[in-house]
């Protein structure tokens, strides 16, 4: 019987709604992934809403937790670890000690790293610090990165002119040290309108997706969490990275649909389960260059 892989899945966690874990755990697990999630924060609701209640996990607790993972002797298990929102730069390289800690035990143990930042636009920004964690540091230990293109402007410090400049951004922090850079959310001038765009970058070559765009009075939160949680989960479930990356955005779409058919401002995870689990739609990849 094939091995159920395992996750340590550490960034925010949120009582109500969905965003951090609580938009990737139960997909993960629904696509047939252990996760053993650390949540970096508990708020009552994403801060999109512009108010709420919580406490940031202490960055002591972080390498505590894996400790005592350790001590049970079953952090050898763990074949993955993802993060998302870093709170510090303090908090990122505790997570860093993590990765080493568990690549030392299971050298095949995997690390994707979303460098979460946010969308000014959305009013949610991280410190500079963090931003320069992510480009000097994490890059060179992460095995995966998800950026959206407002990440990957800021790693540039500058703003995308055309996919191609998109796809040469990409090229330069997958030069970094990642296996895998995937752009959860193209932006350039000229992006037709009616299209939602991602990009696949890895040494082997650059695949570009279009799905449709679909209409939200207010953009649901958690996109990026989900994106990047069902891509490792597939990757850990033996799927080559383009295949993980079309079934990543066929699955993200289905949550989407069933989001805007409900008219929720929240990710409709729980509805969408099974077409998580077994996508209608397929979109293909199709490999671009420069
Ligand atoms: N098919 C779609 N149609 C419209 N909006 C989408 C679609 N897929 C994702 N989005 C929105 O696009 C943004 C996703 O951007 P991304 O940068 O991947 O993630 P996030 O902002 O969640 O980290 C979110 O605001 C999300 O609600
Ligand atoms: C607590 C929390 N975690 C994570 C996120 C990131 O979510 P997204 O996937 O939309 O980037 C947000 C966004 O507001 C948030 O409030
Ligand atoms: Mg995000």
């Amino acid at each position: 019987m094939k091995r159920t892989p395992h996750v340590l899945a550490i960034q925010s966690h949120v009582v109500f709604g969905h965003a951090g874990n609580s938009a990737a755990v139960f997909p993960m697990q629904r696509v047939g992934v252990n996760v053993w999630p650390l949540n970096t924060v508990q708020f009552s609701n994403h801060t999109q809403y512009g108010q709420w209640a919580g406490e940031v996990l202490a960055p002591h607790q972080i390498p505590e937790l894996v400790e005592g993972i350790a001590a049970i002797g079953e952090l050898g298990n763990c074949d993955a670890v993802l993060s998302g929102y870093l709170g510090s730069a303090a908090q990122g390289r505790a997570i860093l000690a993590g990765v080493e800690r568990i690549k030392s035990i299971n050298p095949k143990a995997l690390y994707l790293c979303d460098p979460v930042m946010g969308h000014p636009e959305k009013g949610c920004t991280v410190p500079a610090e963090v931003s320069d964690f992510l480009l000097e540091e994490a890059a060179a230990m992460a095995d995966f990165m998800c950026p959206n293109q407002l990440e990957l402007n800021s790693f540039s410090g500058r703003k995308a002119q055309s996919l191609f400049d998109c796809l040469a951004m990409a090229r330069a922090l997958l030069a970094r040290g990642p296996k895998a850079v995937l752009v959860k959310h193209l932006d350039y001038p000229g992006k037709p309108a009616e299209g939602f765009e991602m990009l696949l970058v890895t040494a082997e070559g650059s695949w570009h997706l279009r799905r449709p765009l679909l209409a939200f009075p207010r953009q649901p939160v958690g996109v990026g969490d989900l994106t990047a949680g069902l891509f490792l989960a597939r990757v850990l479930q033996g799927d080559n990275l383009v295949s993980a990356f079309e079934f990543t955005a066929a699955a993200v779409h289905e949550v989407m649909l069933e989001t805007q058919a409900c008219a929720s401002y929240e990710l409709e995870l729980v509805r969408a389960q099974d077409r998580i689990a077994h996508p209608r739609v397929r979109f293909e990849a199709t490999a671009i260059s420069l």
